[in-house]
């Protein structure tokens, strides 16, 4: 079994030959084993990403490693819900997972496919036409699990699920990854329900990567400081500042010792994306463990998101 999930080195993709970058000059690693939240604005191209590791995309450059081999020969061990939830809507929801059980012979695990389903209260007769968009959801994550992946792609997976479904079955996803020692990869625009379930972030920004690497350890890359309003940030990386008053405050990261008189804390995961998005043009930053050249001694290496 590799230590690695997913490698990018220098990856980059374009739809169409004159089309925009959705991804450019990507580079990172995810370790296997991870819970790691996809984040990004509109657009930023974390569906894309996600589309190229499940093998459902080629790159336009560079390289993108699965679970140690290519994407395409990987897909069998990959689990990949899309956003949009492709299900075949003639079938019923029974049929459905007996598709899931003859697609993955010698995989399948049926036990927690149904527990998905159940959870929802489902009926096994009804045809995936007549479900509603959450009870879709349902069906694809029981799909996705049942192939008992050894690493899940999962593409905004929470967003039509209602607070108790979401609440019942990222529990169970969790509670599954950490028995398996499953690797997810899950994007989501909700950054402060993500605090409790990942463990790895991997911010994506106009088709780069912006930050990557261990939640705890980015954390305490940075601090959140109050400061008189003529400061000195000086050797310090400012990811943003603002200035009311008499008062500054601002999200760096230290490369020093900080002045005495500032209140300083470390940010939450929420303020850390959200002051990052506030500021596209601020230096990224990625973990020794999540660079994608490995073998630096350092705790972070820093990037510039030039
Ligand atoms: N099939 C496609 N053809 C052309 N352009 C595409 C295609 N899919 C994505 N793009 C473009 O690639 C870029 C990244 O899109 P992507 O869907 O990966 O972003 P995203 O981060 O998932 O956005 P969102 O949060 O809105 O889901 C966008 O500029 C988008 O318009």
């Amino acid at each position: 079994m590799t230590d690695t999930a997913l490698r990018a080195e220098a990856l980059g993709k374009r739809f169409g030959r004159r089309g925009r970058w959705a991804l450019r000059e990507c580079g990172f690693r995810l370790p296997a084993g991870r819970v790691c939240a996809v984040v990004g604005p509109n657009g930023a191209g974390k569906s894309t990403l996600l589309a190229l590791a499940a093998g459902l995309l080629p790159p336009t450059e560079g390289r993108l490693t699965v679970l140690g081999t290519s994407p395409a020969q990987a897909r069998p061990r990959v689990g990949f819900v899309a956003q949009d939830k492709p299900l075949h809507p003639q079938l019923t929801v029974a049929e459905t997972l007996r598709m899931g059980a003859d697609l993955n012979p010698g995989r399948w695990d049926a036990a927690v496919a149904e527990r998905v389903v159940a959870g929802g209260a489902l009926d096994p007769e009804a045809r995936v036409r007549t479900l509603s968009g959450g009870q879709r959801t349902r069906v694809a994550l029981a799909l996705a699990l049942g192939k008992r992946p050894e690493l899940l792609l999962l593409d905004e997976p929470m967003a039509d699920l209602d607070p108790l479904a979401r609440h019942e079955l990222m529990g169970t996803l969790m509670a599954d990854a950490a028995q398996h020692g499953t690797t997810i990869a899950m994007s989501s625009h909700v950054v402060a329900e993500l605090e409790d379930s990942c463990d790895h972030l991997l911010l994506v920004g106009d088709g780069r990567v912006r930050l990557a690497g261990d939640i705890d350890d980015l954390r305490s890359a940075h601090r959140r400081i109050t400061a008189e309003a003529d400061a000195d940030l000086g050797p310090h990386t400012v990811v943003e500042s603002r200035t009311t008053g008499r008062q500054l405050t601002a999200l760096i990261r230290p490369a020093g010792p900080l002045a005495g008189d500032w209140r300083t804390s470390v940010p939450s995961l929420e303020e850390l994306v959200l002051a990052h998005l506030r500021s596209p043009g601020a230096p990224g930053l990625a973990t020794a463990e999540a660079a994608e050249s490995t073998g630096t001694t350092e705790a972070v290496t820093e990037e510039s998101a030039a």
